[in-house]
């Protein structure tokens, strides 16, 4: 669906991205971690089209993005929706504007279809159709961030990017946000790149996980393949402290669901 080869992205004298090869799969969800600072968002800002690269290749469903005229840069820019870190809804607009933002930009519609298709976004991110005439500050942070999902779904996008979606969410928001995004990607077939802090999102909610590291893809796979790389960064992330309060043996959580189902 996407591929990268040999991308090299930089500012002025430091260079972030050192020659990164990665592919994105269609219809999966593929978790993108590494250490803060990496350049994770940069990866995907640049995928977007929004960073310069100095060098490399970027194929976005088959085409080469340097060869793309400009109408066709935004017949494919009709084909993914973006949800960034900063949620970014308009904070004067209603949720309902928000999501017809692009739309207006990208289709043709009445006024009536807007509506109709505004109020089906809302009603698949799971909010109540009263969210659909509130401002964002009139919002709770998971209601937010399920606001801006429905706008990164507005034009029915084949994939769609997160960047720290889950970020600022309580565990158990957190933990529904990645379920919503699971339910989506099964029943609508999306492709998902979703940059992630949450070790919960990288078990729960990705088939495959990408590591970065100085500049370049020192990882990538299952979450097996993460558990067993002897990586210094990966060991410390998913055999870390935090990691083992998720982890949890599998015979130990099915013993405690036993105690637990008995209680
Ligand atoms: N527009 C820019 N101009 C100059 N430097 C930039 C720009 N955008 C990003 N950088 C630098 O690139 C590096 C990578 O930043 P990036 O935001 O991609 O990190 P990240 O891996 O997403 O980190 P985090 O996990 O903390 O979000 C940082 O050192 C950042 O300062």
């Amino acid at each position: 669906m996407i591929r990268v080869r040999d991308l090299v992205v930089g500012f002025n004298d430091r260079t972030v991205l050192k020659g990164l090869n990665l592919d994105i799969r269609r219809a999966e969800i593929l978790g993108f971690v590494g250490p803060s600072g990496q350049g994770k968002s940069v990866l995907t800002r640049t995928l977007l089209g929004l960073v310069p690269k100095r060098s490399g290749t970027i194929e976005v469903f088959g085409e080469d993005v340097d060869r793309l005229t400009l109408a066709q840069r935004r017949v494919i820019e009709r084909r993914w929706g973006v949800l960034f870190q900063q949620g970014a809804l308009f904070s004067a607009l209603t949720v309902k504007q928000n999501i017809q933002v692009p739309m207006r930009e990208h289709l043709n519609l009445s006024e009536r279809l807007l509506d109709e298709f505004a109020r089906l976004k809302i009603e698949m991110v799971g909010l109540k159709p009263d969210a659909a005439d509130k401002l964002p500050s009139e919002l709770s942070g998971g209601m937010i961030k399920r606001a801006a999902l429905a706008r990164a779904l507005a034009l029915d996008p084949e994939v769609l990017f997160l960047d720290e979606p889950t970020s600022g969410l309580d565990p158990i928001g957190a933990g529904e946000f990645d379920e919503l995004v699971a339910t989506l990607q099964r029943t609508l077939g999306l492709t998902v790149f979703m940059v992630t802090h949450d070790l919960d999102s990288l078990y729960t909610a990705c088939d495959r996980i990408a590591a970065l590291g100085d500049g370049q893809i020192i990882a990538e796979g299952p979450i097996d393949a993460m558990l067993a790389s002897d990586h210094p960064w990966l060991r410390s992330y998913f055999h870390g402290k935090r990691a083992r309060s998720i982890a949890v043996p599998e015979a130990a959580a099915s013993a405690r669901g036993l105690v637990e189902g008995v209680a």
